[in-house]
């Protein structure tokens, strides 16, 4: 579990994180969500230890990060994965070389126990004969396999992932958000998403959290999200007339 509690960001005179509050339960897919320079990233970010807080703390179960020793905030930071936008794959390396990385740099792991968690991390993402692949030869959908075999190889109790299905079709889409969502079940991770995705949004939306410059603006479940009332909410996920009808069908079929 993740809780933050009145997080506050600023970059100079730019205020960007304007005391955020919440929190992310293991075993669910939590997702980021708002438009465009809302902070997302640099919300993400913060929870990745990759910028640090001016006000506030995150806490990571049980331990506020600040607190945290040198040698804690380093283990701390080994049980997190991340699947970057674009699957930021070492197009050098095969995709066996890409999963095996982290064991390489992080573990003293002989060979061959590197190799079976290789194996079954391959095996969980339903990549099964692309092991001597580079990443240019596989397709989209299947480089994404790979962000998320390597990000879930050092077998992480966090899980963070930026814009996982930027640049792919809606159902590769569909399918990578659904793999995200049995592995954060399965392995009880606490996992957390940014997107701009709505279909994720309706799929695998257990914990919503909706930023609007900076601050908290609205968080509950994707079926809360149908009924809300907050007209920031509603004017952002309801921007296309898709949603739109989607909505009012719902709303009709409870009255
Ligand atoms: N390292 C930085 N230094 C200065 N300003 C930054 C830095 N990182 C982000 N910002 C600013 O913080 C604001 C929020 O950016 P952020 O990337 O978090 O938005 P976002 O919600 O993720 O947007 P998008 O959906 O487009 O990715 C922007 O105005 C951005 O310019």
């Amino acid at each position: 579990m993740i809780e933050v509690d009145n997080l506050h960001k600023s970059f100079g005179e730019s205020h960007i994180l304007k005391g955020v509050t919440t929190s992310f339960e293991k075993g669910k897919t939590n997702l980021i969500i708002g438009q465009s320079g809302s902070g997302k990233t640099v919300f993400l970010k913060c929870l990745l230890g990759l910028f640090t807080p001016d006000e506030g703390y995150i806490c990571y179960n049980g331990n506020i990060y600040n607190d945290l020793s040198p040698d804690q905030k380093r283990n701390l930071r080994q049980e997190m994965g991340m699947v970057f936008q674009g699957s930021a794959l070492f197009d050098s390396l095969t995709v066996e070389g890409n999963v095996m990385f982290p064991l390489e740099m992080f573990t003293k792991q002989s060979k061959s126990e590197m190799q079976d968690r290789v194996n079954a991390v391959l095996k969980r993402v339903n990549l099964i004969d692309a092991h001597h692949k580079y990443p240019s030869e596989i397709s989209g959908g299947m480089q994404k396999r790979v962000a998320i075999a390597r990000a879930i190889v050092m077998n992480p109790k966090y899980l963070f992932c930026d814009e996982p299905n930027s640049g792919l079709d809606p159902k590769t889409a569909i399918l990578i958000d659904n793999l995200i969502q049995e592995i954060t079940q399965e392995y009880d991770i606490t996992t957390v998403i940014n997107t701009h995705d709505m279909n994720s949004v309706m799929e695998i939306g257990q914990k919503i959290l909706f930023l609007k410059n900076g601050h908290k603006e609205w968080e509950g479940t994707n079926k809360e999200i149908f009924k809300t009332d907050n007209e920031a909410v509603t004017d952002f996920v309801y921007s296309s007339e898709l949603f739109k009808k989607v909505r009012q069908m719902y709303i009709e079929e409870r009255n």
